[in-house]
């Protein structure tokens, strides 16, 4: 009895080390003034592993940083400590709340913005009015230089595109690296956590359910046809069938125009998106420091398709302190999901070629 006890109370001692080997964490926001940018520096003042949090914009990011730090949400710091007279054991401190440190940068201070970034989140550049594909030129260019300056003052961030078209803008940020001989594949990711976000929640809708009990792995890209929902793997999404299932698929993959139509030009998501860009840096928070069995979609360099000359691919990551620790496969698809899968490779290539080109070229 007393050794099951001992056994669990050193069991829950080490899981606290786990937790108590968190680091301090700093976090920059590219794009913190944006329609996106500013909801999810305020979702991100809330993360108790956020210890800074950096916001740049060209425009406005002193304003937002200056509005977030009056937030009274401190962030649990936990320090290990070496025993004393030991070197071999460490024992957890209890912790103690530190304030988080909010600053804003200014358009000439991205330098600074970033320096000692552990995760860089890049929201920035603007929102579609027709197709994400016709961002491609304004954004190439912001996401090019942005990475320029990661790759020279941050290498070793994890870097998490936001801006669309993320199918290229992925590309572009792993090629701007490489061009700067820092790149680690490990450290890159597309968010795509939205298309996630709205699997589960248009299929809790038609299963009567709370979302809080679906879980849906959403696979590809983040684009019409290249966002492929894997529904026969979950309990709820087996028995939908015929029209209501390829209306399920269908609102999946264009439920960013829905949100486009209903502002009527004004913009694209921008809540749901700082929701999920803040769901998916909190994943990311969490695997760095050290919690295991974190795993969910993310588009990254993968090896799955990359026999057919796609190299950017979205499906379950275990992430890890590295970034990307395992890349999953896909595991049983239905019929459908082969079909749904044969429209998103053509077209998926060629947006990761669209993106590696530009920066070819530049
Ligand atoms: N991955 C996804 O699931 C989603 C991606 N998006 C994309 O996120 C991006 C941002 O969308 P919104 O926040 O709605 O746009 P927005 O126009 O409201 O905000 C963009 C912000 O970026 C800033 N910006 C422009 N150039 C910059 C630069 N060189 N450096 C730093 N900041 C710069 C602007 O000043 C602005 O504050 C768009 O490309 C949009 O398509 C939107 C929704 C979902
Ligand atoms: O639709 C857009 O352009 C914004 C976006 O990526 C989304 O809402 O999924």
């Amino acid at each position: 009895m007393f050794a099951r006890s001992a056994a669990r109370a050193l069991k829950s001692q080490s899981r606290q080390f786990s937790s108590s080997a968190t680091r301090q964490s700093k976090v920059a926001v590219l794009g913190a003034g944006g329609g996106i940018g500013q909801p999810l520096s305020l979702l991100l003042k809330l993360n108790p592993h956020v210890t800074e949090l950096s916001l740049y914009d060209i425009r406005g990011a002193p304003g937002v940083a200056a509005d977030v730090s009056h937030i009274d949400t401190g962030s649990e710091v936990r320090v290990p400590r070496l025993r004393p007279h030991s070197t071999s054991h460490v024992h957890a401190h209890p912790h103690r709340t530190a304030l988080i440190q909010v600053r804003g940068y200014p358009a000439d201070k991205l330098d600074q913005a970033l320096e000692g970034t552990d995760v860089v989140v890049i929201p920035a550049g603007v929102p579609r009015k027709m197709t994400r594909d016709d961002l491609f030129n304004t954004n190439a260019s912001i996401v090019r230089d942005l990475a320029a300056a990661i790759a020279r003052v941050s290498p070793k961030a994890k870097v998490l595109v936001i801006s669309n078209p993320v199918n290229s803008t992925v590309p572009i940020v792993s090629a701007v690296f490489e061009k700067a001989g820092v790149y680690d594949p490990a450290h890159i990711f597309g968010v795509t956590t939205l298309d996630v976000v709205r699997a589960q929640r248009f299929l809790a809708a038609v299963a009567g359910t709370d979302p809080k009990n679906v879980k849906v792995t959403v696979v590809g890209g983040h684009s019409g046809a290249t966002i492929v929902p894997l529904l026969s793997q979950t309990p709820q999404g087996k028995s939908i069938t015929g029209e209501a299932y390829e209306k399920l698929v269908h609102r999946i993959q264009f439920g960013g125009d829905e949100v486009v139509q209903a502002k009527e030009g004004a913009g694209s998501a921008t809540l749901s998106m700082a929701y999920a860009g803040a769901r998916f840096t909190g994943d990311i928070l969490r695997a760095l420091n050290g919690e295991k069995g974190v795993v969910t979609p993310t588009f990254v360099k993968s090896p799955l398709f990359a026999e057919q000359g796609i190299d950017f691919f979205s499906s379950n990551v275990e992430l890890g302190p590295n970034g990307v620790e395992k890349i999953h496969g896909l595991g049983e698809l239905s019929e459908q999901e082969k079909k749904l899968l044969e429209a998103c490779l053509p077209e998926l290539k060629k947006n990761i070629e669209k993106g590696k080109k530009f920066v070819q070229q530049s």
